[in-house]
């Protein structure tokens, strides 16, 4: 398939601040190439969505970004990430994870109380202090502190999908990271708790650069801000969520999103 020149990525408006960028990204799992030659800017402070069919790559380029592919597949191309690129053999995995989280499809909280599912993220990254009040904050970052302020003790898995998400969310927040990274965050969730997240997101992006893969194209257009679309592990299409939405540049965009696509 021939490479898109995506110079401006069709973009109406350039942002002025970028979180992440990643140039030239390739990923292989072994000899089959995924993810082609993918170069996008994530803004600083908004929402990105990845979108596209089943198969396309978003994930793989997803995963890549905070280094979970390593030991899976060959990624090739740099991710720069405060002046760094991050893709570099000798850059420290842990440090990255810590500043680039990802909450994954499936809620995944730990078999321990609720209060523990925070506090031992913390103690994992040596962030010993006030230990109560940053369990509280991160709750109350991710909308679950009301649900849970009086049952902390108790086990994480008696909560319900959409709250056990929440708490994974604010797992992943408790430990300060920059951006987040969500692989389908709400697509085992029932449409009441799927709507809380995306609530909850629009109060999270004020304070993280998300980056979010979803098949749900209403999502996409309600909670992002910016809409990359990927097809056949190309991204061909990125732009405001708005403009890309009502006026697609590529056949295969306006195809995916008016439901003409397979
Ligand atoms: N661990 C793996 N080993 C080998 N091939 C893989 C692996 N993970 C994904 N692939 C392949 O890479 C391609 C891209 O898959 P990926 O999961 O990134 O797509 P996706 O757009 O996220 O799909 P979906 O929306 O179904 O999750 C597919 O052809 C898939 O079969």
């Amino acid at each position: 398939m021939a490479t898109y020149n995506l110079e401006e990525h069709y973009l109406t408006e350039v942002p002025d601040q970028i979180a992440l960028e990643t140039k030239h990204l390739d990923v292989f799992y072994g000899s089959k190439q995924a993810t082609f030659d993918a170069n996008l800017r994530f803004p600083k402070n908004q929402i990105t969505a990845l979108i596209g069919a089943s198969g396309s790559g978003k994930s793989t380029f997803l995963r890549s970004l905070n280094r979970l592919n390593d030991n899976v597949a060959t990624v090739e191309g740099a991710i720069e990430y405060q002046g760094l690129d991050i893709n570099q053999a000798q850059i420290n995995v842990y440090e990255v994870r810590k500043n680039i989280g990802m909450v994954f499809q499936h809620p995944n909280p730990f078999a321990k109380s609720i209060y523990e599912n925070i506090a031992f993220a913390l103690r994992e990254n040596c962030m010993t202090e006030d230990i109560d009040q940053q369990v509280e904050k991160s709750l109350q970052g991710a909308a679950l502190w009301d649900e849970v302020k009086d049952k902390l003790n108790q086990s994480a898995l008696s909560l319900s999908g959409g709250q056990q998400q929440r708490l994974c969310i604010a797992r992943a927040i408790a430990v300060k990271p920059d951006i987040l990274l969500m692989d389908e965050p709400t697509s085992a969730l029932d449409p009441i708790s799927s709507r809380k997240i995306e609530t909850t997101l629009q109060e999270l992006k004020q304070h993280y650069t998300i980056i979010i893969v979803t098949h749900n194209m209403q999502q996409a257009a309600r909670a992002s801000d910016f809409t990359a679309f990927f097809h056949l592990g190309h991204v061909i299409e990125f732009n405001q969520t708005a403009e890309l939405f009502t006026n697609p540049r590529m056949q295969a965009t306006e195809d995916y999103i008016s439901g003409h696509f397979g």
